[in-house]
């Protein structure tokens, strides 16, 4: 790419050159010979001057390409090195990472190009300067001293550019979030069930017209300051030209000399537009590259020791020892000072009513952040001073709000685990535990079914089986549910295994079958669950009842009833609901 702008810089000087030296030997008459070599020269230096901008075109947007890559690769490998979810649920850090992904790809390339411009704008305009100034000093000067507030102004441009994308993240983000509402399956229903796309679109549009404003704004004042200095540099253009014609006409300069100070003037300016503006890419490439590198160099998002302790195979127990915590310091304490022991080799269950703190004690157990105060042991060991990967990989679970895949089946359950992923048995014995095999086994492709809300793409007709196996079938809530509770299985020697909800989406003989099969399986193993269904959890071996971020009662089931307080209270409730449904039942029957 230097070589080709070293190229593309002398390209025009060559053809002015060239112009003058076949107009200056044309009118005093020179032979054909010397004529021909010269139109010779300029045509080669035209061709030459076309061809150019088409090859650097072609390796700029190539070395784009591949500069994306690496930025991509290196951003995301930064994302994914973040071991809490704490950023990921800040807005900033959102509207950062948008911009690191936008500035990640074009930054770099933006930077190399404005550098090349940059030094052939210079190489070009040194070249026309020179000739000018062997023509008319004053005029050089002129054409010199507009490049200073040409500069200046573009360097606040820049910086003002680069500011005003910052501001207007948050409403890019915000629109984003509309536009996706709008077009994902997921939101699909309740936008027309409760008709309120019209209102999202407007709330997009709205969010859209706001940054319009400010990018209007700004693009005003481009239009006023280099507006401007077009003018300003058009009005040199013109002064000179009114000169050098006068100069022409008193024999002060040849045909040739006015044709090369045409050139010389619109290359001199051309070429100082050329160095200000890639100074001003550079520049603003520079401010947006800031949002890459914040995300690339931030450091480490929970405490990390320097020495981490290897979490040892689960023997004792966990112990929640007074923990207190809260999401940000701004948001309330969601546990205070909690106390607990998951004892191994046990079933505990979690129970207690909507936003109590059950999911946010899973997530301080996986630890996707760390107590505010208090600490969680593993046999005793602070997880604080044990490496996250470490101790996720003695832990499976089913989040409430597990994911679901656009994927194979066979990749939902065994994503990431390559030798599972060949030796299809070990994905089958979890299916198989999951109660999803079945279901799996009758697909299309069996395993490799593509499992997919986006369903069956259109003129899907008459393709190949290639083609056929990425059509996407759909499951149901609660198969998908399986195949969750299937990949958290997977792993058979881990030491705890968290069920977040796993049977809420289950009709009710499928929720009793996972729950025979879970309760076998827990058996002598340590495992965490929480459901609000209190029939399923009540044979735990202890059952723990949180309220307003406490544990409020802590025993086995009987226990708990013959202490009649909140838990015995939600079970009797639940279960008088099931005994007023059979007596009805038993009552229409007889
Ligand atoms: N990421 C978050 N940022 C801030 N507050 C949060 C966050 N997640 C949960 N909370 C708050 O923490 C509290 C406990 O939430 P949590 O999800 O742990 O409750 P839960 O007991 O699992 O409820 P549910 O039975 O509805 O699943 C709630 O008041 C909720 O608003």
């Amino acid at each position: 790419m230097v070589g080709m702008a070293v190229v593309a810089a002398v390209a025009p000087l060559a053809v002015a050159w060239s112009t003058k030296l076949v107009l200056d030997r044309l009118v005093a008459g020179a032979d054909l010979a010397t004529l021909v070599w010269l139109a010779c020269c300029l045509a080669v230096a035209g061709i030459l001057a076309a061809v150019v901008p088409q090859m650097s075109r072609f390796l700029s947007t190539e070395m784009t390409r591949r500069i994306e890559l690496v930025g991509m690769d290196r951003l995301f490998g930064s994302v994914d090195r973040f071991v809490g979810l704490g950023r990921f649920e800040d807005p900033e850090f959102h509207d950062r990472l948008r911009l690191a992904r936008d500035s990640g790809r074009a930054a770099p390339s933006d930077l190399v190009q404005s550098m090349i411009g940059f030094g052939q704008g210079l190489v070009t305009g040194l070249g026309f300067i020179g000739s000018l100034a062997t023509l008319s000093r004053p005029m050089t000067a002129v054409v010199l001293a507009t490049a200073v507030p040409a500069v200046y102004a573009e360097r606040t441009l820049a910086r003002r550019q680069a500011s005003m994308l910052w501001g207007i993240s948050p409403a890019i983000r915000r629109e984003i979030f509309y536009s996706m509402l709008l077009g994902e399956v997921r939101a699909a229903k309740e936008v027309r069930i409760f008709g309120i796309g019209g209102h999202l679109r407007q709330r997009m549009l709205a969010e859209r017209r706001s940054a319009n404003v400010a990018q209007r704004r700004l693009d005003l004042r481009k239009l006023r300051v280099q507006g401007t200095l077009a003018g300003l540099l058009a009005l040199v253009a013109g002064a000179g030209l009114v000169w050098a014609i006068t100069a022409a006409r008193g024999g002060e300069l040849t045909v040739g000399d006015v044709a090369m100070f045409i050139a010389a003037v619109a290359g001199a300016q051309g070429a100082v537009s050329q160095v200000v503006s890639h100074y001003a890419l550079a520049r603003q490439s520079m401010l947006m590259f800031d949002h890459y590198l914040a995300v690339v160099k931030v450091g480490p998002d929970l405490h990390v020791v320097g020495a981490p302790v290897e979490p040892s195979a689960l023997h004792s127990g966990i112990e929640f020892r007074d923990v207190w915590f809260r999401y940000t310091p701004d948001h309330p304490w969601v546990l205070r000072g909690v106390t607990f022991t998951i004892p191994h080799a046990r079933a505990t269950a979690l129970v207690g009513s909507n936003g109590a703190g059950k999911s946010t004690i899973i997530k301080l157990l996986c630890r996707f952040y760390d107590p505010t105060k208090g600490a969680i042991l593993w046999d005793g060991v602070d997880l604080r001073s044990m490496e996250p990967a470490d101790l996720r990989a003695r832990i499976g679970a089913v989040f409430q709000d597990f994911m679901e895949y656009d994927l194979t089946a066979a990749e939902n359950i065994g994503l990431g685990h390559a030798a599972v992923m060949a030796d299809r048995s070990k994905l089958e014995a979890a299916a198989r535990l999951a109660g999803v095999h079945e279901t799996l086994a009758r697909l299309p492709h069996s395993y490799d079914t593509l499992l997919s809300r986006m369903f069956q793409p259109a003129g899907s007709e008459g393709q190949s089986s290639e083609e056929d196996a990425r059509v996407g079938v759909a499951l149901s809530t609660g198969q998908w549910q399986r195949l969750a509770l299937a990949r958290a299985l997977l792993d058979d020697g881990q030491d705890l295994l968290i069920l977040d909800e796993p049977s809420s989406g289950l009709d009710a003989e499928a929720e009793y079958e996972i729950h025979t099969m879970l309760r076998a399986r827990r058996a002598g193993r340590t495992s965490l669950l929480i459901s609000h269904r209190l029939g399923a959890i009540r044979d735990a071996d202890r059952i723990l009842v949180l309220g307003d971020g406490e544990i409020l009662e802590e025993g086995e089931h009987a226990e708990l009833m013959a202490l009649n307080g909140l838990y015995a209270r939600l079970f009797t409730l639940q279960a008088q609901g099931y005994r007023d449904d059979t007596a009805v039942a038993t009552g229409s029957s007889d």
